[in-house]
């Protein structure tokens, strides 16, 4: 186990990848700049983390192709809004040169980084604001997850070859809280096969904290979810 200072105050910074282009989702362009209920998605990821105080500054790694941010998110400005343009091929390269940039900013290896997809666009500050809290003490970090409800089946050509047992499985979301300086070693020695920043962690022995979300904190990943989520934002 890595031991952080004792009596050093950590901050917490947050750190959105939004370099992909969202092949699944179908869209013609990057799915974080496609308009739901009258913004860019990404607006709506980037205006519920400027509600949470507790958070220093929030990073956004775009990719080094990426002519559209500046246009789409005008409002993203100030001391607290940081953009980086090192996004890389895979999330947790783009995650990996982030921590990169964080450091170059300023942080510390005691600080929080909470890493948290742009394409998640429901998420609310309260929720960011439990996982913080259950954190805040923990030696390793945490994630925003929610228990399977569902009966898992494992599939073979379509059909099923088994079903899998749900007891004690959740589905991984964002934010996910890790020390700066445990998460980025722990994504060097991962390599590209993580999808997560726990797998990360996980892979160096620890056990990060579930913190349970609703199911509202989904990703938009395939072309219904435009639809979903715009009828959620709509609503609040
Ligand atoms: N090289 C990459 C790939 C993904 N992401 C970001 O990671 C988050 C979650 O990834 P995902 O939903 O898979 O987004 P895409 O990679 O864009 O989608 P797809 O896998 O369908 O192409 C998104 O905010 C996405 O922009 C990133 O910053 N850099
Ligand atoms: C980080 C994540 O959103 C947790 O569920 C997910 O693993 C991202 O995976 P993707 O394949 O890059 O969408």
């Amino acid at each position: 186990m890595t031991h952080f200072p004792i009596g050093l105050q950590p901050r917490c910074f947050a750190l959105v990848p939004a370099a992909g282009i969202g092949a699944r989702s179908g869209a013609t362009g990057p799915k974080q700049y496609v308009t739901l209920a009258g913004r860019p998605m990404m607006a709506h990821t980037l205006d519920a983390l400027s509600q949470v105080a507790a958070l220093e500054a929030t990073l956004v790694v775009l990719s080094p192709e990426d002519d559209l941010f500046e246009a789409a998110m005008p409002e993203f400005q100030g001391e607290r809004a940081w953009v980086a343009r090192v996004g890389g091929a895979s999330r947790a390269e783009t995650v990996s040169a982030g921590l990169t940039e964080l450091m170059a900013r300023g942080a510390q290896p005691h600080d929080w980084v909470l890493v948290h997809d742009a394409a998640r666009c429901l998420i609310r500050p309260e929720w960011v604001l439990r996982l913080i809290e259950a954190c805040a003490e923990d030696e390793v970090g945490g994630l925003l997850a929610l228990p399977l409800a569902d009966t898992l089946k494992q599939a073979e050509a379509g059909r099923v070859a088994a079903t899998v047992d749900r007891r004690h499985k959740w589905a991984a979301q964002t934010p996910q809280m890790f020390r700066l300086g445990m998460l980025k070693p722990a994504l060097m020695m991962a390599g590209d096969s993580v999808t997560d920043e726990a797998s990360a962690v996980e892979a160096l022995g620890h056990a990060p904290l579930l913190v349970e979300s609703p199911m509202e904190n989904f990703k938009v990943t395939w072309p219904a979810d435009f639809a979903l989520a715009e009828r959620l934002l709509r609503s609040r």
